[in-house]
This record gives C-alpha cells, sequence and structure tokens, in this order.
C-alpha cells in the first residue's frame, strides 16, 4: 500500500496473508469459516509450492495470540483467469480445517448485488505489500483510503484505455494506491467487500494507471458454486 497508513491492530480481522516458504505474497479475505478469497494472479510465481494462509495476524513477524497459520486443502482459480489478462482473476482457498473465529478472525460479507459501487464512493484496501516504490515491505498490515473512479473515465486514455470491463471496477491512485503483495486483498465500501485487488498494469501510485479490482458481486454464482460442491 502506497501513500497509507498503519492499519489498528486487529481492526480488519478478516485479512489474509497468503504466504510461500514463509514469506508474504499476496493478500486475501476471509469470506467463510473455511474458506479465504484472493487472486488467481497469486498462484503464478508458486513453482509447485504449496500456499499457507495467515489469519489473525497485524505483524508478520512478532508472535502475536491470535495469529495462525492454515494449510491449504484445495486451491480453485476461476476457470477464466490467465496470465495475459486481469479477466476473472480470482481463486478460492479453502482451509484444512475451519478458521477459529474470534475477536481477530472474522468472515467479511462480500456485496451479493450485482450493481456497481457508485463513482466518488470513498472506499478502503489493506495489505502488506510494498509501501515505496523500492520495494520497501511492512510488517505491520497497511491501509488506504481510495475514491472509486468510474468506469467509463477508467476506460480512457491515458487511463486503462477500453480493458476495464463490467466485472471490474478503477480506483484513484493518485500517489495513494495499491502495490506488489497487495493482490487479492479486499476493496470494503461501507463495510462490504466490493472488490479484490488485481495487478493490472502493475503500475503502483500513478494517477494513469488507477487500481483495478475485480467485482465480487459479478462472481456471486462461482464462489457459491465452489463453496458448495467442495467436499468436507
Ligand atoms: N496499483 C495496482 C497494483 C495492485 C497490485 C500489484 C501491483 N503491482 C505489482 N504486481 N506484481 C508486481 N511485480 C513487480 N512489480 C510490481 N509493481 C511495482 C513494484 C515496484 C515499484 C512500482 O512502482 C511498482 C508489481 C499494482
Amino acid at each position: 500500500i502506497l501513500g497509507g497508513s498503519t492499519a489498528g491492530a486487529h481492526q480488519r480481522p478478516y485479512m489474509a496473508s497468503l504466504q510461500v516458504d514463509g514469506h508474504h505474497v499476496c493478500g486475501g479475505l476471509l469470506i467463510a469459516e473455511q474458506w479465504v478469497l484472493s487472486a488467481a494472479h497469486c498462484m503464478e510465481d508458486m513453482k509447485g509450492k504449496t500456499f499457507q494462509v495467515l489469519l489473525g495476524a497485524h505483524s508478520l513477524s512478532q508472535p502475536e495470540p491470535h495469529k495462525r497459520l492454515y494449510a491449504v486443502r484445495a486451491a480453485v482459480r476461476h476457470p477464466g483467469s490467465n496470465i495475459e489478462t486481469n479477466d476473472d482473476d480470482l481463486l478460492l482457498l479453502q482451509l484444512e480445517e475451519k478458521a477459529t473465529l474470534s475477536e481477530h478472525v472474522k468472515i467479511l460479507p462480500f456485496q451479493r448485488q450485482d450493481v456497481d459501487v457508485p463513482p466518488g464512493t470513498m472506499c478502503e484496501a489493506a495489505g502488506w505489500g510494498f509501501t515505496s516504490h523500492s520495494g520497501r515491505k511492512p510488517d505491520e498490515l497497511q491501509q488506504v483510503e481510495r475514491p472509486v473512479k468510474s468506469r467509463e473515465e477508467c476506460n480512457r486514455r491515458p487511463y486503462h484505455d477500453n480493458t476495464i470491463t463490467d466485472k471490474m471496477l478503477c480506483t484513484d491512485s493518485r500517489k495513494k494506491d495499491t502495490c506488489k503483495g497487495d493482490s487479492g486483498g479486499p476493496l470494503i465500501c461501507n463495510g462490504v467487500a466490493e472488490g479484490v485487488v488485481t495487478a493490472g498494469a502493475r503500475v503502483c501510485g500513478n494517477y494513469k494507471k488507477p487500481g483495478i479490482y475485480t467485482r465480487i458481486a459479478a462472481y456471486v454464482d462461482w464462489i457459491d458454486g465452489v463453496m458448495a460442491a467442495a467436499e468436507e
């Protein structure tokens, strides 16, 4: 997160850190006791390694009583996701067991009504991604407030030039923005998860490349279907 601030400890108890070999690679959000939603692109640099999911954390390094690493029983990428585009950039991770819910670990409701968030709505992104262009990695969860940018404007030059579909939304990215390591994390508007961070042009903090999010409401049937079909 560029231009943001340290979140209050455990004030975002739905935040997940996707870890490979003990290192944070992406964000995620707890949407059910045994399910974390993230971004399909987060599985790209895995080379067959395995994910673990960290829940209940504020600091990535310090011992915290409610912090716990979960093994992943299943990783389901959206069938439409691919490395060339931002389309359908969603990943569902089934935890090895149900998460122990507490004040520090909670489920975040997501938007089920497929209606665009009105442009200008102030939303929040959070994550442990880069806090500087030089690639500084925070130890504690960061957050930033961003206004939604209309799809019509986001699709103009010099912005994203007609690559933003109805299943994506944009936020202004001048100075304050998501960045590497924030992919997969939530965009929260009025207390409800509306989007999942996608890297898009991978540019951070440049007003010409607004932040792009996958609109969760456009994938409710897929999400419900995967969770319902998964075996215990
Ligand atoms: N703001 C959109 C957004 C959301 C999520 C991730 C991303 N960026 C990235 N996703 N993956 C990446 N691999 C390498 N570099 C990357 N961005 C980068 C790194 C250092 C300086 C800088 O200005 C930009 C990214 C960008």
